[in-house]
């Protein structure tokens, strides 16, 4: 009745699943990681860095999302490429799932252990391998976050743009492919990863672009590179990185204006683009999320739909930006700029942004983020985030936006108190009804957090049977096992 080629521990939760029929008996089935493969990594890895501790496996059984935790059986650290090669072939042998851990930063339960196994914490692996400031690159291990990353780069003259909220490590955010508010100047970590490392199930070290290389082109065969961007963790471990740096910009001034309605913030968003000027930044807040910043960063914004913008290059270059745009915000009836020029002030500001989920949580004291994650080509986003405004006033819950504006992202970060099963159903529903919006308006269900749990159902709408099933074909042959990350991406 099951196929041969199913992994053991996926016989076994399909016999029970098929026996009782239930979702419990699912869960319940979940096989144990034997004694003896605890030993046999303890042996690869060392007794320090093996842990069954259930404090240790609780903290590797989440990330920041709303998904409950699943705790693996195991958590071991790895330090070295070779570690992670030899637990790999280890799980492989015994058909026993790994999930890769970064930093434990992801926003869709990509590190959730829901079929058990063993979790692989690589955040012990620290080296910057190499940094040439001449080439614009750098190369790095799996455990570097963007922050140490940064920190260690500031002689150089040089940065990582990328910047999610937190300060994930670097793989990870190649896993998720992870981009920020610089995005609408610097893309996201697929423009940005030149070369990988990954280490496959079966525990073969590849180099996708070739070892050591590091060029800013290539057409040399398939972009392996950006099939293991985005990944999850379910075809391979990213053990290095090679990514492009920046030169940070001569100067940067920073400004907030406000309009009356969302459509004109919006609108103003779509013309600075079309008139082709680089903006560094450009993120839009809705009337609500104003009013949480207000009173969770001390600011004292009018609460209203509000743009931040960042203008960075020469003085004579943000002369001239500053003016085009302002004349922009004019035309769209938006109030005069309210300039954030000397560094104390622009931290002051761009930490308020990346506090936002923070303001957003103190608005319900006790409640928990559900945060959403749509993207849509801009032309189309005034209308997706008005009609998505009029899903969360329907449904009568706070849902504060927030948006990559510039890249047709946005966000709604809802304070959703988790002890009541109907509140956390109605905003799973206006979340989900937000994800059709954007596939309607010929958008994705995630600009960057991913697919992860939380996604799964949507992802086979947006890229249909066909598409999916050459992705389970491509899983397959990285993966044949099953063994990597299991249950996310896909079901
Ligand atoms: C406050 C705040 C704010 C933000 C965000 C989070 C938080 C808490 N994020 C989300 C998050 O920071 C982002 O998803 C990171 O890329 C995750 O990196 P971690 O190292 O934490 O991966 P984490 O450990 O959470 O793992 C994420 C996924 O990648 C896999 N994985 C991790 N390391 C791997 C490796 N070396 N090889 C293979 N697979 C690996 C995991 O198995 C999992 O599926 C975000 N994101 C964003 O894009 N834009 C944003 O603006 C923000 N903002
Ligand atoms: C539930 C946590 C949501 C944080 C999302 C952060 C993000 O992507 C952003 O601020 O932008
Ligand atoms: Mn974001």
């Amino acid at each position: 009745m099951f196929c041969r080629k199913l992994p053991k521990y996926l016989v076994t939760l399909a016999r029970s699943y098929h026996r009782t029929g239930s979702k419990q008996s699912l869960q319940a089935s979940i096989a144990k990681v034997p004694d003896n493969l605890v030993k046999a990594l303890a042996g690869i890895v060392g007794d320090k860095n093996v842990s069954t501790a259930m404090a240790v496996r609780e903290q590797h059984g989440r990330d920041e999302s709303y998904h409950d935790c699943a705790p693996p059986e195991v958590v071991a650290f790895a330090e070295s490429v070779e570690h992670v090669s030899e637990v790999l072939k280890l799980c492989n042998d015994a058909e026993v799932p790994l999930i890769p851990f970064g930093s434990g930063t992801g926003l869709e339960g990509g590190v959730n252990a829901i079929r058990g196994g063993v979790c692989l914490d690589v955040s012990k692996m620290t080296n910057i391998i190499s940094v040439h400031p001449e080439d614009f690159d750098c190369t790095v291990e799996c455990g570097v976050t963007r922050n140490t990353l940064n920190n260690y780069l500031r002689d150089t003259g040089l940065w990582f743009p990328i910047d999610p909220g937190a300060d994930a490590s670097l793989c990870g955010m190649c896993a998720t492919s992870a981009s920020g508010t610089n995005a609408v100047r610097y893309g996201t970590m697929r423009e940005n990863v030149m070369n990988l490392e990954v280490v496959l199930a079966d525990g073969r070290v590849i180099n996708t672009a070739g070892k050591d290389r590091r060029t800013k082109k290539t057409s040399a065969g398939y972009n392996l590179t950006n099939l293991f961007v985005g990944s999850e963790g379910t075809l391979g471990i990213i053990t290095k990185a090679t990514l492009r740096l920046h030169g940070i910009p001569e100067d940067t001034i920073s400004a907030v204006c406000n309009f009356q309605d969302v459509q004109s913030a919006v609108d103003t968003t779509v013309q600075v683009l079309q008139c082709g000027i680089q903006i560094a930044r450009i993120e839009f807040l809705d009337e609500v999320s104003v009013d949480a910043c207000n009173k969770y960063s001390k600011l004292d914004m009018k609460v209203a739909p509000s743009l931040f913008l960042e203008f960075t290059g020469s003085p004579n270059s943000l002369k001239d930006q500053t003016q085009l745009v302002g004349d922009l915000v004019k035309m769209n009836n938006g109030s005069d700029f309210r300039w954030a020029s000397d560094i104390e002030e622009r931290n002051h500001l761009w930490k308020a942004r990346h506090d936002i989920l923070y303001a957003c949580m103190a608005l319900r004291p006790g409640c928990k983020p559900y945060s959403t994650d749509v993207c849509v080509p801009i032309s189309n986003l005034p209308e997706v985030i008005v009609r998505s405004k009029e899903e969360i006033q329907k449904a009568g819950v706070v849902g504060p936006i927030v948006g990559h504006v510039g890249d047709g992202n946005f966000h709604v970060f809802f304070p959703v108190d988790q002890s009541n099963p109907e509140e956390v159903k109605v905003v799973s529903e206006v979340a989900r009804k937000m994800a059709v919006l954007a596939l309607e308006f010929n958008g994705t269900c995630t600009g960057e957090h991913g697919i992860g749990m939380g996604k799964r159902k949507l992802l086979e709408q947006e890229i249909g049977e066909d598409g999916l099933d050459v992705m389970r074909q491509i899983k397959a042959t990285f993966d044949p096992k099953g063994i990597l990350n299991p249950g996310k991406v896909f079901f």
